[in-house]
């Protein structure tokens, strides 16, 4: 299986809340927890992503954090793959490759552990939402700078207000970029 079913998708869709004005004023907030408080719905969502990485060849997991630890750390293991976090930056002990981008509503550096992922590598990305894409996009550079190689992009969630995809595209250099649902 390579996409949600229409049951999955309507499960997953239900389960998320939206949150105007959150953190700031003019962000439509999706937020997650009621999906991960139900084990269904969090179940069903492992499955359709851990199914995409085996699909798709995956080795290796990275999760964004946090929000993509809390749904990629799960696949790793349904998937029987190694998980790699990448981090907010100052919060890795070791020697790290670290990359600034842009968020929704503000900037950031993300790191990962420069021994985590080598040449050999065909790594899974995996978050909650895919917004601008610019967490997306440093991600991939880091994997890159790594050594690493993207088999993918996989997301339970794409703002499809926002041109995330778009600018994600270069980045993915032919990797696919999955989606499980587009509001
Ligand atoms: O496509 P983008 O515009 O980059 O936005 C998407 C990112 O924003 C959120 O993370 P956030 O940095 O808010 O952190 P959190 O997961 O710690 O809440 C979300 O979990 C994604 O990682
Ligand atoms: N609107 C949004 N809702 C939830 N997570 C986000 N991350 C970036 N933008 C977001």
């Amino acid at each position: 299986m390579t996409e949600a079913s229409e049951d999955v998708t309507g499960l997953l869709l239900s389960r998320i809340r939206d949150v105007p004005d959150y953190p700031i004023p003019g962000v439509m907030f999706k937020d997650i927890t009621p999906l991960l408080a139900d084990p269904e719905a969090f179940t069903a969502l492992t499955d359709a992503l851990a199914a995409l990485c085996s699909a798709q060849g995956a080795t290796k997991i990275v999760g964004l954090e946090a929000r993509g630890f809390i749904l990629a750390a799960p696949v790793a293991v349904r998937a029987g793959l190694g998980f790699v976090p990448v981090r907010k930056a100052g919060k890795l002990p070791g020697a790290t490759l670290r990359q600034a981008y842009e968020l929704e509503y503000g900037t950031a550096e993300i790191e990962v552990h420069a021994e985590d992922l080598a040449a050999g590598d065909r790594v899974m990305v995996i978050d909650d939402v895919l917004a601008t894409g610019g967490t997306a996009e440093a991600s991939l550079e880091l994997v890159r700078r790594a050594g690493a190689e993207v088999a993918g992009v996989a997301v339970l969630m794409e703002l499809g207000f926002l041109p995330g995809r778009a600018r994600l595209e270069p980045a993915l250099r032919g990797a696919p970029l999955t989606a499980l649902i587009t509001v």
